[in-house]
């Protein structure tokens, strides 16, 4: 266009000298020039100047259009009206009638080029939400007119593809001209009055100067400018100028075009930031069961269990699932991972058992590993729930804490395609030659629910082994709340190299449910057992329908603390390793059922366990890593509801914190305990049985003294120990068996007392 625009200038200028040079050589005139330059060298310069000058002028011009449209636009987007008004009301003409006056120069042929990717169209980052006004103003995308402008001249003919020449809907003159489509059908409508075709160009050719073909309407140009395409793109194509009337009802109708999509992407904007609030509280996403491509047996089961809608994980991972791809799931806690893998789990089952033929031992097609016994019931039972309407599908758990023979009946007795173990169980079955391994021989799909857990060094031997007796033709499914780099490293040990990664948490973002409030409390190691109680008076008394769980360092500290409340009657029960298993599964089916009920747990409660509507969790003592406090703090808050979370922690511990910096804790009150409270506390303490507390002391030296992370002299371990022991009433404390001493490297450390 500046070419062109500045080549009509030249032409009149030329003829003015022409018909100067003429009159001057008709004898009218000077035949020399001042500086004695002849004629034809002081028309040349002439020439260059006014080109030159064209140049600039035109520069200029650019540049006030350029940032008259911008200012434009930003008085659109601003959220703040007063920057629109002032930019309405200031100066003799308004911002609309000035970048229209300028565009009925400037956009014509080559005006695009006021939109590329340098000078180009105005962006508004989204992710810059470091002050208000920006956050409200911003966009997902920056407002882009030459697309809008495109699209609204040929709607068919956008190409929404980054490439620059293809986003302005060009087409080379080799691209028209080697039949990949008419140049009609290739060029978009509204481009033909920049770009012609051979037919409609050819007359109006014939009517320009044949001796200025050079600037002539048919001009060839390079396709883009060379800001834009510097080097890229050299082919040619010819352009002819629009005419002018049209362009200003198309710049008016632009302009319009350009205000509505602003203000369809701010209401846009708007409503996905309603949905982000939303989202962050609902887990269930629009996409249905009934859409999704499983059986329909199976929708009819989720539907009476009150599923209608997929959870964000389900519908994430239940295509790549379905298709019979490995993959590695990242979803936080109380989301519907379970249902995530037991519905590609139930379509495997029933497609296997379309195709295989008679098999002489009873194939198990489905193996689920998960780390603890209540959990793997947990799975099984929902499993069964959704096999509800499904015949002669079974469905089996594999735990310890059942007589092995108890076992090998059933596992013969009843069907079971699916098989929900933990894997020390497993593998007893699978190393004594029950007949299992015969079976899992036709396994088609092997899941690692809690999969980081199977993979850290207390399983990932057996989990190992395990992989080594199951085909190496099968689909691997991996889930977990928490998966760690080093769980990623090692994830290979299970799922093929090409397996799919989906996290539905995102990068960054943060790992635990948004409603519940975590706090945090650092307080003397003597008092935690008063603040405990303390804080469970308080929550009982506020929350009529309370549900707390409490998190023990280890399993006999459980206990203790257990029968500590239990003095001081409340209602509460245990839950540990050291409990015989139909204890274990009976309290954990109460506390799934109860209200108004405390469990006090070790970690065999931390993962997976779906206990509906827990009030409250405190974590007594630091957990053994960040990932295990996401776990713990995950029993409450689930399928999205409101939650709280109390981790309390002493002095020494403090340094745990800065492995959950990025989560959201607050300082906890310290809670004023009164000396009344505090004395029949102690009173209770003293009636529990020392054995209770010499074992809960071990188990106390037990756990700290394997974290490493702790970074303490093993002799600094076995003082805070014996701290611990004379803030439970021991008189001095218990000692170890040599045996154990050595294994824990406490042999003579100071403060380990050996048993003689
Ligand atoms: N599509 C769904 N619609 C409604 N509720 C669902 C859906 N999917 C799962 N749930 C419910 O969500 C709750 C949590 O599910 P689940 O126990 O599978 O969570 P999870 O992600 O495995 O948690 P964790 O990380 O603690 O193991 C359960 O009560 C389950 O019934």
């Amino acid at each position: 266009m500046w070419r062109s625009a500045i080549s009509e200038r030249q032409r009149a200028f030329s003829k003015l000298l022409f018909a100067f040079t003429v009159s001057c050589n008709m004898g009218g005139g000077p035949r020399t020039f001042p500086g004695g330059v002849n004629k034809w060298k002081w028309k040349r310069m002439h020439e260059k100047r006014a080109r030159d000058k064209e140049k600039r002028l035109l520069e200029h011009e650019k540049q006030i259009y350029q940032a008259r449209i911008r200012s434009h636009i930003r008085s659109h987007l601003a959220p703040d009206n007063s920057t629109a008004t002032a930019a309405t009301t200031h100066g003799p003409i308004s911002p609309t009638d000035h970048i229209r006056a300028l565009a009925n120069r400037f956009m014509k042929e080559g005006a695009e080029d006021l939109w590329n990717n340098d000078d180009g169209p105005l962006t508004v980052s989204s992710s810059s939400c470091s002050s208000p006004t920006r956050q409200q103003g911003s966009i997902e995308a920056p407002v882009d007119l030459r697309k809008l402008i495109q699209e609204k001249r040929n709607p068919n003919s956008m190409n929404s593809s980054g490439n620059f020449g293809q986003r302005r809907g060009y087409h080379s003159v080799s691209e028209v001209n080697s039949g990949v489509g008419s140049s009609k059908k290739l060029a978009p409508a509204g481009r033909r009055r920049f770009w012609r075709n051979d037919s409609t160009s050819s007359s109006e050719s014939e009517s320009e100067d044949e001796n200025d073909s050079r600037v002539n309407n048919w001009d060839v140009r390079k396709m883009g400018s060379n800001a834009s395409l510097r080097k890229h793109d050299l082919k040619r194509e010819r352009r002819v100028m629009p005419k002018p009337y049209d362009e200003e009802a198309d710049f008016a109708e632009q302009v319009e075009l350009i205000k509505y999509e602003i203000n369809k992407r701010k209401l846009k904007q708007k409503e996905m930031e309603e949905y982000r609030v939303e989202d962050q509280e609902s887990i269930l996403t629009q996409s249905r069961f009934d859409e999704c491509g499983i059986s329909p047996l199976t929708v009819k089961a989720l539907s009476s269990a009150g599923y209608i809608h997929l959870t964000r994980v389900q519908e994430a991972s239940l295509s790549v699932c379905l298709e019979g791809k490995d993959a590695l799931v990242k979803a936080k806690t109380g989301t519907g991972k379970s249902a995530a893998f037991l519905l590609p789990a139930i379509e495997t089952v029933l497609k296997a058992m379309n195709s295989k033929s008679r098999q002489n031992v009873p194939p198990i097609f489905v193996l689920i590993l998960c780390p603890t016994r209540e959990l793997a019931s947990q799975i099984a039972a929902e499993a069964k729930a959704l096999l509800k309407y499904q015949d002669g599908i079974g469905v089996q758990t594999l735990v310890g804490g059942v007589r092995f023979k108890v076992d090998q009946k059933r596992l013969e007795s009843d069907p079971c395609q699916i098989l929900v173990a933990t894997p020390g169980r497993l593998l007893d079955h699978i190393e004594n030659k029950s007949g299992l391994s015969v079976r899992l021989m036709s396994l088609q799909m092997l899941v690692l629910d809690e999969a980081d857990h199977l993979l850290d060094l207390g399983f990932r031997k057996d989990v190992e082994k395990i992989v080594d007796c199951v085909p190496r033709q099968r689909q691997s499914l991996m889930f977990s709340a928490t998966i760690p780099k080093e769980v990623r490293r090692v994830s290979q040990l299970v799922l093929k190299r090409e397996h799919a990664y989906i996290d539905t948490v995102g990068m960054g973002c943060l790992e635990t449910p948004v409603k519940v409030k975590q706090s945090f409390l650092i307080a003397p190691q003597e008092s935690h057992f008063q603040i405990v109680h303390h804080i469970l008076k308080e929550h009982v008394m506020q929350t009529p329908d309370y549900k707390v769980i409490i998190f023990c360092v280890a399993g006999m500290v459980t206990s203790l603390m257990y029968q500590l409340l239990r003095e001081m009657k409340m209602n509460v029960r245990e839950l540990h390793s050291r409990k015989p298993q139909l204890y274990r599964t009976r309290i954990s089916d109460e506390f799934r059922e109860s209200k108004q009920l405390i469990l006090v747990s070790s970690d065999v409660s931390s993962r997976g366990m779906n206990y509906p509507d827990v009030t409250l969790v405190i974590q007594v003592g630091i957990p053994s890593d960040r990932e295990q406090y996401i776990h713990r703090l995950g029993r409450t808050g689930r399928e999205g509801k409101e939650g709280e979370g109390i981790l309390l922690i002493a002095p020494w511990e403090e340094y745990f914190l800065d492995e959950i910096k990025d989560l959201p804790l607050e300082r906890f009150p310290f809670p004023d305990i009164d000396p009344q409270t505090k004395l029949k506390i102690e009173h209770s303490m003293g009636k529990i049985d020392s054995d209770v507390k010499e074992a809960a002391y071990h188990a106390w030296l037990g756990y700290y003294n394997s974290i490493r992370e702790i970074g303490r002299e093993k002799s600094t371990i076995a003082e805070l120990a014996n701290r611990f022991s004379a803030s439970i009433g021991l008189q001095r404390p218990p000692a170890l068996f040599r045996k154990t001493a050595l294994k824990m490297g406490l042999k003579d450390i100071p403060g380990i007392r050996i048993r003689r």
